[in-house]
């Protein structure tokens, strides 16, 4: 019988370490990511989730080790700017810009991706379609987060990068989310989702960073004193 190769992970992670002024952020980091795949980072706050998230989007470099998409290095030239094209980020920083609607908000975005149709129909689906001609700057916390999903959609690219995407949402809002990153995973997308709050996805992995700052005292003692 022939032996065939298994696929290719889309993502790999070989041996990846980071350093930041002069402390170790992230060890030896190993994992695989497959299309439809979903990673979950946990740990404590500074245990590195954003820094890994931040590696994987090209905005800093491992100190050792490589990440590999499709087996190539996404820091070599070439690959780089095609790599960078298949990502879509989200994060704490929302980059929404206030004096627009939340229309223009997301249109901007698709139309900037050469894509057209899909604005409108993220918006409704992220419960904003009452809001579609209103400024940005009117929106709450939760009705922002919400905005940046539907950009999400709207532009439509393959690996989700995601930090802490269900902060300010509401229960309606969690599930809103667990829905579209389910569906985005069943075209194939991949989902990395940095985040203490829990997020259902169906056999998602979970990679969880050790504390960097131990506390010498636990908080039950801290409090007695
Ligand atoms: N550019 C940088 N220069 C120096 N230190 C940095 C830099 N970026 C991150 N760090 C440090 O790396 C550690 C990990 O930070 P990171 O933001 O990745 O943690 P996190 O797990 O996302 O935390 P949180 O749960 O609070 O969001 C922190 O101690 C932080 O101070």
């Amino acid at each position: 019988m022939p032996l065939t190769k298994p696929p290719l992970p889309r993502l790999l992670l070989n041996n990846v370490s980071c350093i930041r002024k002069g402390q170790i952020v992230l060890r030896n980091i190993n994992v695989s990511v497959h299309d439809g795949g979903a990673l979950v980072l946990a740990g404590p706050n500074g245990s590195g989730k954003t820094t890994f998230l931040r590696m994987l989007a090209t905005f800093s470099r491992p100190s050792a080790g490589e990440i590999l998409w499709n087996g190539h290095n996404i820091n070599s030239p070439g690959v780089f700017d095609q790599y960078k094209a298949e990502l879509g980020w989200m994060s704490l920083k929302d980059a929404i810009k206030e004096k627009a609607t939340v229309l223009e908000n997301v249109l901007f975005w698709e139309l900037l991706e050469g894509k057209y149709g899909k604005s409108k129909k993220a918006i409704e689906l992220m419960g904003l379609g009452q809001l579609m001609n209103s400024k940005a700057k009117f929106l709450s916390m939760g009705q922002r987060k919400r905005l940046q999903l539907a950009r999400l959609l709207a532009v439509d690219r393959p690996i989700w990068l995601l930090d802490e995407p269900s902060v300010a949402l509401d229960a309606e809002g969690v599930r809103l989310l667990e829905y579209i990153i389910a569906e985005h995973r069943k075209r194939g997308g991949i989902a990395i989702v940095a985040t203490h709050l829990p997020i259902e996805m169906e056999d998602a992995m979970t990679l969880r960073l050790p504390t960097r700052f131990p506390r010498r005292n636990s908080l039950y003692e801290l409090m007695e004193k």
